[in-house]
């Protein structure tokens, strides 16, 4: 499923990315993807030290991010890129990558893409996403971020007027697959609106119930 996050970078965050992102020293976008005839784009290598303070922000940020801790059940998180599209830049149609050379190597589940600067700074660069016979276009707000299925295609439409700019990451679940990790949320969900009205209106026995039925399939489900 795909979610929008809300303010994942507030006001304070945004303005010390916005800081920052003029020292960020933007390299060739096929330094991580030698191969790829369809990325073009430009992207902070991993040791640039201005990327590395926006990654941090942005990880903070992430972590304390309420709504991501339920859609995602993050087990881990990879280190956060920024990236810039400038005019004529785009990224094609593609499938992120299974794995992360990391030690132990990261499983992508979720790709997530914090947007770091106004849509109205520039023209096109909507991240598009195939859903069956549909595409879906984003193109949030500053501070904003979406969060998506990383076995999902999707592209960057080039960009025809202005710089985009955006720091992205991807995400290991504790629950690899989609279809359980969604039936999570909903239990989630239920158990949160169910607890909502406060215990005068809940019996309690079903408040137990709803928490050991989310804790047990999540202990069945998730990977260790
Ligand atoms: O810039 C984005 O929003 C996502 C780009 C992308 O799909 C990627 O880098 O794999
Ligand atoms: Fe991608």
């Amino acid at each position: 499923m795909i979610r929008v996050l809300p303010n994942v970078l507030g006001a304070a965050d945004l303005q010390a990315v916005r800081e920052l992102l003029p020292q960020v020293r933007f390299g060739d976008g096929r330094a991580t993807n030698p191969d790829s005839t369809i990325k073009l784009n430009l992207q902070a290598p991993q040791e640039d030290p201005a990327n590395a303070r926006i990654a941090q922000i942005a990880r903070d940020a992430l972590v304390r991010h309420a709504e991501l801790r339920v859609f995602a059940q993050p087990r881990q998180m990879a280190r956060t890129t920024v990236v810039r599209y400038e005019p004529g830049m785009n990224y094609g149609w593609h499938v992120d990558e299974a794995l992360f050379p990391s030690t132990p190597p990261m499983r992508s589940d979720l790709s997530c893409t914090i947007f770091l600067n106004p849509p109205a700074d520039y023209d096109g660069g909507e991240l598009t996403i195939q859903l069956g016979a549909q595409e879906l276009a984003y193109k949030l707000e500053a501070g904003n971020a979406i969060l998506y299925p990383s076995t999902t295609i999707h592209r960057v439409t080039p960009v025809t007027r202005g710089v985009r700019l955006a720091a992205i990451t991807w995400l290991q679940s504790w629950v690899a697959d989609s279809g359980r990790r969604e039936l999570l949320i909903q239990l989630e969900e239920a158990r949160a609106l169910a607890a909502h009205g406060g215990p005068s209106t809940i019996d309690p026995r079903l408040q137990v119930l709803l928490e050991s039925l989310k804790t047990n399939l999540f202990r069945m489900w998730a990977d260790t």
